[in-house]
Order: structure tokens, then sequence, then C-alpha cells
């Protein structure tokens, strides 16, 4: 059983420079499918779920090859089978999107459920429905599903809820559809913004991507091309969030500060100070951290998965903070570790109410998904005494080096090996 065995830390000082967001990655590796050619693909993190797509890709004719410059070369051109692995399928969230990606260039689809973070439930019905206005038919099995198409014909499609995986995946499968797609009410996340500029650099004709209005006219066609994937948003907040909870100066490089708005308010509202440039950030610490009240949403509000760093954050602040979980209402598995570690913090409904100020003590705790990871590295670091976070499995899913990263800041942490599973020994 592995762990990783975090030491209280001084105040964390110093530079680290962002990775390409896993969200988006996931979603270019699937719309490189839909090319007709190489695809080039820069700043794709070497995460586990990048892995299990290379995986799928030996098994279906995807050839994804990461070059010694970093750069991740796929060639969807000998892509044999729209079948994919259930197993494989429900070991990451994001396989949905090989739907959306295939279903032009073979007509049906079958995969798993999706995986990913089991925090809540995490319908797809949107990503159905929009496959069935674009003339679809799904069948649901027991530990698969199918979509099917003799032809994906444009259509307009109006989203009941914001998804940023629906839209995207509407997206990907209209792009090669016959004619002329609308998606209303879609999502303006930053990851939709970066799908559909990949796709239009190879041929595509996406309008409107990053508003609520999609227009999407279908092409027979997509060349190979060369794409930057964006920078994480993710790992930025919560490295800057991390400043914070030690009192130290981090700086996070290769950022794109637009993409953060709604995190850099709350992080000044609770007292950090902070430098921002083009592509930089500088999160001050050490002044008392103010109590705050934050209500998550999807973009550009404050995101579902920045509320679990916060939280840990928020458990340092002086007073009472609320958060309220607007996304996943009911996505806490992280407070009880939290409060295992001393945090006072009641969840009522969608909402978590914290008391800060109490002291934090180390011990066994588990991640129970990849945010409540750097959930608990940062309560980790706040800690009198060492923490040992299981479910390290979580936090490889969605960063390539979390430990490196942390420890380039004077962090004192590692990866560990117990022969029984220490949780269970503690308890
Ligand atoms: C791989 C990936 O990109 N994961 C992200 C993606 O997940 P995911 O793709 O699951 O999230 P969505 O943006 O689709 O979900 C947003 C909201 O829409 C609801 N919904 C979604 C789809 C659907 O068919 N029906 C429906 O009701 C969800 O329950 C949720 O309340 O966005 C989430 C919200 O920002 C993030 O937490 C995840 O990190
Ligand atoms: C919920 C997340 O990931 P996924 O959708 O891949 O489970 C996340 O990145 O916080």
């Amino acid at each position: 059983m592995r762990y990783i065995e975090v030491e209280p830390s001084g105040p964390l000082q110093g530079t680290v420079s962002i990775p390409g967001s896993k969200n988006s990655s996931l979603a270019l590796l699937a719309a490189a499918c839909l090319a007709d050619d190489i695809v080039r693909l820069e700043g794709i993190p070497n995460i586990d779920d990048v892995k299990v797509i290379a995986r799928i890709g030996q098994e279906i004719g995807l050839s994804l090859e990461r070059k010694a410059s970093g750069e991740l070369w796929i060639d969807p051109r000998y892509i044999h089978s729209a079948t994919i692995d259930p197993g494989k399928a429900g070991s990451y969230r994001a396989s949905y999107y090989f739907v959306g990606a295939l279903l032009a260039k073979f007509g049906r689809v079958r995969l798993g459920f999706p995986g990913g973070d089991d925090f809540s439930k995490r319908p797809i019905d949107q990503h159905i429905k929009a496959f069935q206005a674009l003339g679809a038919k799904t069948v649901f099995a027991e530990d698969y599903y199918e979509v099917e198409a003799k032809e994906l014909i444009g259509g307009d499609i109006y989203f009941d809820t914001i998804t940023s995986g629906a839209t995207i995946n509407a997206m990907l499968a209209a792009v090669r559809a016959k004619g002329r797609t609308h998606l209303y009410h879609a999502a303006v996340d930053p990851e939709v913004v970066d799908t559909a500029a990949f796709l239009n650099s190879l041929g595509a004709r996406i309008y409107g991507a990053g508003t609520d209005r999609i227009r999407i006219e279908g092409v027979p066609y997509l060349n190979g091309g060369f794409h930057t994937v964006i920078p994480d948003r993710l790992i930025a907040g919560a490295f800057l969030m991390a400043a914070g909870i030690t009192g130290g100066t981090v700086t996070v490089n290769d950022v794109i500060p637009e993409h953060m708005g709604s995190c850099l308010a709350k992080l000044e509202e609770c007292g950090l100070g902070l430098d921002v440039h083009e592509n930089s950030i500088t999160a001050y610490g050490g002044a008392p951290i103010r109590a705050s009240r934050i209500r998550t949403s999807m973009y550009p509000g404050f995101a579902t998965d920045l509320q679990q760093p916060m939280t840990a954050l928020l458990t340092r602040a002086q007073g009472k903070s609320i958060i309220t979980e607007r996304v996943y209402p009911n996505r806490f598995n992280h407070v009880p570790q939290l409060r295992r570690m001393g945090a006072d913090i009641e969840v009522r409904q969608e909402s978590a109410f914290i008391r800060g100020g109490r002291p934090l003590t180390g011990g066994w705790v588990h991640a129970t998904d990849v945010r409540a990871g750097t959930c608990l590295v940062l309560a980790g670091l706040a800690s009198e005494g060492k923490t040992f976070i299981t479910g390290v499995e979580h936090l490889e899913r969605g960063y390539d080096d979390a430990i490196g990263s942390f420890a380039s800041l004077g962090a004192s942490l590692k990866l560990a090996e117990a022969d029984q599973d220490p949780l269970q020994a503690a308890y």
C-alpha cells in the first residue's frame, strides 16, 4: 500500500511551473481521433488518465508516442475499432469523449460507463441527449453502452444544465456531422475553448466557443496539426493556496491568469497578497487568513475542483467560513478526513461550515479523489506531526509529479510503501 508522508512545513518559498490541464488534455486526445493525419500535442501531462488513453489506443489502433521533447505524437490514421474495453473506459471519467470523437468515422461506438472521481452522482444524460439530437440511438447494457448513428446530421441542442463534458462531446460529434449544429446553454470553460481552438486549427468550423451559444458547420475531413494545451488552472490554484496555508510566497509560472479570476478574487478576499503578471502569479501568505463564503459554480464561477484545497485553507482562517457546493452537492469526501486531523467542519446538505483556527494534527488519512488528495497535502503541511495519505492513485490520475513540485518549494514529503493497509492498522 503506497502512501504520501507529509511533514509539517514552514513557509513554502519558490516558483513552480504549471503543467498542461488534465481536463483539456483528455478532451484533446480524444479530439485527435477526428483528424485524418498525425497530430502533435505539446504540454500533455504524464498522468495516469493519459496512460489509460494510451492503453486504449493500443487496442483500437490509435498510436500515441511521447517524443524526447515531451511532445505527444498521435496518429489516428489506423484506428480500426470503436469498441473500448469497459474496464479501461471505467477507470477514468472522460472516456465518454471517445463517443463524440469516433461516432462520425465509425457509425457505432461501444464503451464502458465513465469512471473518475466517485464523489457524487455524475449523469451523462446531456451527452446522450446531444448525440440523439444529431440522429444517434443509444443502447444501455449492464457494463457498457453503445451509441449508433448511420449518419450524423447537424441539429439544435439545448442543454438542460451547463456541462463542460457534454458541451465538448457534442462539439466533437458535430465537427464531422453533415450540416450545421447549434449548441445552446453551452459551458464556457477554458477547456471548451481550447478544444474548439485545436479542432479549428485542424480545419473544423466551430464558432462562438467561450460563449453559451456555439455554432458548428460540419466538415468531411480534418488535417493533422500542432497544438499546445492550456495550463492547469486547478493545479495553479492549489499551489497559490499552499502559499496561504503555510504563510509562504509561491509563484506559479506558465499560467493564464484570466482563467483564474474567481479563484484569485477569493484568495485576495481571504487575505493573500497577489502579484499577477502576463503568465505568472505570485501569492504572498503570512497575513492572517480571513474567513469567507464560497459557492462553487460552473466557469467563470469558483470551480468545484478548487473547493477541497480551499477547505484546507479555510481551516486556518479566523472565524467561520461556509462553502456551498452547487456543482456536485455531495462533494465533501475530504471533510471527514480533515476532521480526523482536528478540523472543525460540519456538513449540512450542500454546505460545509468551517470554524477556522483549530490546530490540525497529522495521522493517517485517505484521499478519496484527486482534489481531496491536494486538500490533504495542504492540510498536512500546516499540521502538527506527520500526515500519511493513502489513495495515492487518485492523485496520480491528475498530477504528474505533485510530490516533486511541492518539494521544489521546500515542502518535505515523500512517497512511501507499507506492507499492510496502514489505515486499517491504525483504526
Ligand atoms: C474530465 C473532466 O473534464 N472533468 C471535469 C468535468 O467533469 P464532468 O464532465 O463530469 O462535469 P460537467 O461539466 O459535465 O458537469 C457539470 C454539471 O452538470 C451535470 N451534468 C453533467 C453531464 C450530464 O450529462 N448531465 C448533468 O446533469 C453534473 O452533474 C454537474 O452538476 O467538469 C467538472 C465540473 O467543472 C469538473 O469537476 C471535472 O473535473
Ligand atoms: C473530478 C475530477 O476529475 P474527473 O472528472 O476526471 O473525475 C477532477 O479533476 O477534480
